[in-house]
């Protein structure tokens, strides 16, 4: 891992090489403070989801809960499940635009998870939905609790895992999410609640 300027926004960044994946973590992207602010009122200003999935035949609610918002042509779907985007709230919106700056991308969409401790949990997956083209880029925000955000290669069998601060910021590009799985898995210390929000750039399919 390297430590360096890998933004020019002056603030720490550190460079992950992995082989077929771009990582860069931000461990404080936002302070202390605002991350805390953040954290309360997404906790308590939106409407928290715990849709269930089909798995093995079986209807099965999310262990955590979410939100989906977006632009409002940014449906998505994943787990044989369709989820219309929620509009967007002023402060994730304000968030996206500070993104948006500092790295270029045009995120129209996130995914919202609340883990609200160590039980909530989300199992191996990878983000390579069609809807989110090529090589997508994930911009992952943490807010609360921090937790082990674990990666695996799929052919090499590499793993490395990374504890995601309050307030930090984690960039997945490159290769990522062909090669690579993820997951944030349970972990019985965690007593308190965590908000995790990834953005996303959605593209428009042909169906
Ligand atoms: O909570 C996290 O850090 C991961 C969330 C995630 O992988 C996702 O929303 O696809
Ligand atoms: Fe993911």
């Amino acid at each position: 891992m390297t430590e360096g300027p890998c933004a020019d926004n002056g603030q720490s960044c550190q460079e992950l090489a992995l082989p077929d994946a771009q990582l860069q973590y931000w461990p404080e992207w936002l302070n202390a403070k605002d991350a805390a602010f953040y954290f309360q009122q997404l906790l308590d200003e939106l409407e928290w989801q715990q849709p269930e999935l089909r798995l093995y035949g079986r209807s099965v609610p999310i262990p955590r809960r979410q939100v989906w918002m977006g632009d409002a042509h940014c449906s998505y779907r994943y787990s044989g499940v369709s989820f219309e985007p929620v509009p967007w709230h002023p402060l994730v919106k304000q968030l996206t635009e500070k993104l948006n700056q500092q790295t270029g991308h045009e995120f129209n969409a996130v995914l919202l998870n609340w883990y609200a401790n160590g039980e909530d949990h989300m199992g191996w997956h990878s983000d390579d939905e069609p809807e989110l083209g090529q090589s997508p880029q994930i911009a992952s925000v943490s807010l609360g609790e921090a937790r082990w955000f674990e990666l695996r290669h799929q052919r090499l069998g590499m793993q490395l895992k990374l504890m995601l601060q309050h307030g930090s910021l984690l960039l997945m590009a490159g290769d990522c999410q062909h090669f690579w799985q993820h997951r944030v898995g349970k972990m019985a210390k965690a007593q308190h609640g965590r908000i995790n929000l990834t953005f996303r750039k959605m593209i428009k399919i042909a169906k």
